[in-house]
């Protein structure tokens, strides 16, 4: 009845670069935009029309986002940046090197802090310089809701409003959606759409630029889910 397509970003600067990324709002790389053109050719290959868009406020997803929908002839399709799709926030790990923080705390530990579904990552406090209670586009949150560090789980908990009040009557109402955000981000909504455990979500993962597509029933159960490369 209705389709929903899931894209994280293409390849960041800081994908390139093996940093703790989150909320830091760092750019694609070159091979970046080359996926998100990519997966717009394929939206447009598979006939993919959509009727809303869903980002988060940080620059990557939006930017591939937009190539997407440029790439299929649909930029114009109305849509919504919000914080509650942004990338799960990392904390004090967020500018560190993923493979000098192993060497440093153990490849265990950080693979705890990185696919864990309930472990938070070291906290970032509202004073420290980088927390994002200080950055112009968190303005009208309330100081106390602006994350210092989430897990999985707490990302999931700030992704389900956006779910319920947006999203899902969208799609109820027979609407097809197209969602660009970040690696956990969209593992978390993953994990709701697909009832995965908590213990098998640490092996899902999601590629940079591969567009994720959903068919839902009329009781938006999943009828399918297929992976468009290629
Ligand atoms: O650094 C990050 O913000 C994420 C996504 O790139 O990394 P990880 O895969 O370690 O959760």
């Amino acid at each position: 009845m209705s389709k929903l397509v899931l894209i994280r970003h293409g390849q960041s600067q800081w994908n390139l670069a093996n940093k703790f990324t989150g909320w830091v709002d760092v750019d694609l790389s070159d091979k970046g935009v080359e996926e998100a053109k990519e997966a717009g050719k394929l939206v447009e290959k598979a006939g993919l029309k959509f009727d809303y868009a869903f980002t988060s406020v940080l620059t990557r997803a939006i930017k591939t986002l937009h190539y997407v929908l440029e790439e299929s002839d649909q930029l114009w399709i109305p849509e919504t940046k919000t914080w509650r799709l942004n990338e799960r926030h990392y904390g004090r790990l967020q500018g560190l090197n993923k493979k000098e923080t192993a060497e440093k705390y153990g490849d265990e530990q950080v693979h705890i802090w990185r696919r864990s579904y309930d472990t938070l990552p070291p906290l970032l406090s509202a004073d420290d310089e980088g927390s994002a209670v200080n950055d112009r586009r968190y303005a009208d949150l309330d100081p106390n809701i602006v994350p210092g560090g989430e897990n999985l789980k707490v990302t999931l908990e700030r992704v389900m409003p956006l779910w319920e009040d947006e999203i899902a009557p969208k799609l109820l109402d027979g609407k097809n959606v197209i969602i660009a955000a970040h690696g956990n981000s969209l593992r978390a909504l993953s994990k709701y759409i697909e009832r995965i455990s908590d213990d098998d979500i640490m092996d899902l993962e999601m590629k940079t630029g591969e567009p994720v597509v959903y068919d839902f029933n009329d009781k938006l159960e999943v009828q399918s889910k297929t992976k468009l490369d290629k």
